[in-house]
């Protein structure tokens, strides 16, 4: 483990960081490419959409169609504009236009392009986790400042098709969630070792649920579920990676002296690559839960819309059903971000309306009983936001252009009044883990807690912090060396399949 001195784990800047940030300066890695061909198709497909819909869901549209069609081509334009940015060398970050940018941190962006001299930076100059964002804060503001087009979701089709086509796992969850529930009701028989268990189920359903997110596949069409995680596998080497694992076994006699530490390190390697969780804090994160928290506050910040939202549901269902939690906070996206991450109405059309698509799409695509039961728990989770068991927050911030190292001195709000005050903040997917780690080029196996800096400190009163993370990009931090080193030498394309994942914890709480 690479341990990383104090000075330099809390005195981050956004141009003095302890590793250099990802960028997109060297050709053929997934940021070059992102810059290159992936967002700059997202972008082109939010042109198709914005085409495709005549009238937007304003009221205001049907009856000014040609006001309408007058700002659907002064949006088009700027999007386009924005695509051959993209790809023009010399061109630099510009300033976020902000006339009518009604968003609400329009002046906060701004402030931190100049800053930072962001605006003096090519794209590929520019940190990947900088540009990115600002890529669909951009689009946000084009949208945010169009009278006509102000509240229009242009990734909302996209995001519910994972819930739907995701139908027969759906609803043999609900029905499953459904019978402990009436189970934990009736009896208090659930014991500490049945918890665990059930615990560990539920929070790596919420882990892998992150594996559907549609900005690594842009063009999925939604007709089947299993496409999505098909194109994973064919990312994968599996048989590389076993005849890896094996080589590294069949070595083991080679050296006598070495033999004990050998066999130890196949034992993690195999074990990483068996699980495809390369380090699994669930352990630890169990013990505190059981120990520490009754009746407590949980934050689950969210990521994906759609099939996870759905499994990061059901995680937070249980957690509320067995006493865990008295209170979960769910912090979502206020504008349309990264293709499938969640808004409020994602949120609430799980709630309100997934029962009643199912009806109609998939009658024949559901386990018998399957929609009654998500009827049962949808109406539940509804009550739950209602009497303030669930909250639904949309903080700004969480769509800002700033790491989330920035957090306790930028959002000093959700910061003091929200996080600081939570027993648990669990951070799902690979966005909110790049944010959380800076974005920067870390030798892999420095901890979690190091990466993460001052959300990791006992002095702002940090809370207790998970990430739950399929790997997307090329961060990657506490993971152990022959682990990463094993699938590095046979797998390449692993670090951004979205196969293998992480779970980690940092607790600044313990005395430890
Ligand atoms: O946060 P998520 O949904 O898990 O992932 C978002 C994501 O697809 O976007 C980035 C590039 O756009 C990737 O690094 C990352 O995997």
């Amino acid at each position: 483990m690479m341990i990383l001195p104090q000075n330099l784990r809390y005195s981050f800047s956004l141009d003095n960081t302890p590793f250099p940030p990802c960028k997109c300066d060297k050709e053929g890695s997934f940021s070059s490419e992102s810059l290159k061909t992936r967002v700059p198709f997202i972008v082109q497909k939010i042109i198709t959409t914005v085409k495709n819909h005549s009238s937007s869901s304003s009221s205001s549209a049907t009856s000014n169609p040609e006001k309408v069609q007058e700002a659907q081509n002064v949006i088009i334009k700027e999007l386009e504009q924005l695509i051959n940015e993209m790809s023009d060398p010399s061109a630099t970050l510009s300033l976020l236009k902000e006339e009518g940018d009604t968003i609400g941190d329009i002046k906060q962006c701004n402030e931190i392009l100049t800053q930072y001299n962001f605006t003096d930076k090519t794209w590929v100059e520019t940190p990947f986790i900088i540009w990115e964002t600002y890529l669909y804060r951009r689009v946000g503001g084009i949208f945010a400042r169009s009278k006509y087009w102000s509240d229009f979701d242009y990734f909302f089709d996209q995001k519910l098709e994972t819930f739907i086509s995701a139908s027969q796992s759906v609803s043999i969850l609900a029905k499953q969630t459904l019978a402990d529930d009436i189970a934990t009701l009736k009896t208090s028989t659930s014991t500490n070792a049945d918890d665990s268990e059930n615990f560990a189920g539920v929070l790596k359903g919420s882990l892998w649920g992150n594996q559907n997110d549609l900005s690594m596949f842009p063009d999925f069409d939604g007709d089947d579920f299993n496409q999505m995680q098909e194109k994973r596998q064919q990312s994968e080497a599996s048989s590389a990676i076993a005849s890896k694992a094996q080589s590294i076994v069949d070595g083991q006699d080679d050296d006598d002296d070495d033999n004990d530490e050998k066999k130890d390190t196949n034992d993690k390697v195999q074990t990483a690559l068996a699980t495809k969780i390369l380090e699994d804090h669930s352990p630890q994160i169990w013990q505190y839960l059981k120990n520490n928290v009754k009746n407590g506050r949980i934050d689950i910040v969210l990521d994906n819309a759609g099939y996870e939202l759905y499994m990061d549901l059901l995680l937070a269902n249980w957690l509320t059903t067995h006493g865990y939690a008295k209170v979960v906070y769910f912090h979502c996206k206020r504008i349309p971000w990264y293709v499938s991450d969640v808004c409020k109405p994602d949120f609430y059309w799980i709630l309100n309306d997934s029962p009643s698509q199912y009806r109609q799409q998939r009658q024949n695509m559901v386990a018998e009983g399957g929609i009654e039961a998500l009827e049962v728990l949808t109406q539940k989770w509804k009550t739950y936001l209602e009497n303030g068991t669930w909250k639904l927050e949309d903080d700004l911030f969480w769509t800002g252009l700033l790491p989330f190292h920035y957090l306790p001195e930028n959002a000093n709000q959700l910061w003091t009044e929200e996080l600081t005050k939570s027993d648990l903040v669990i951070f799902k997917g690979d966005l909110n883990f790049r944010k959380l780690t800076h974005d920067l080029s870390w030798d892999p196996s420095v901890p979690f807690a190091d990466a993460i800096g001052p959300l990791a400190s006992k002095s702002i009163f940090a809370p207790p912090i998970v990430s739950l993370r399929t790997t997307k990009a090329d961060t990657v931090v506490n993971v152990d060396s022959d682990i990463y080193k094993a699938l590095d030498d046979s797998e390449p394309g692993w670090l951004t399949s979205g196969s293998y994942s992480t779970i980690l914890f940092s607790n600044p709480r313990s005395d430890n």
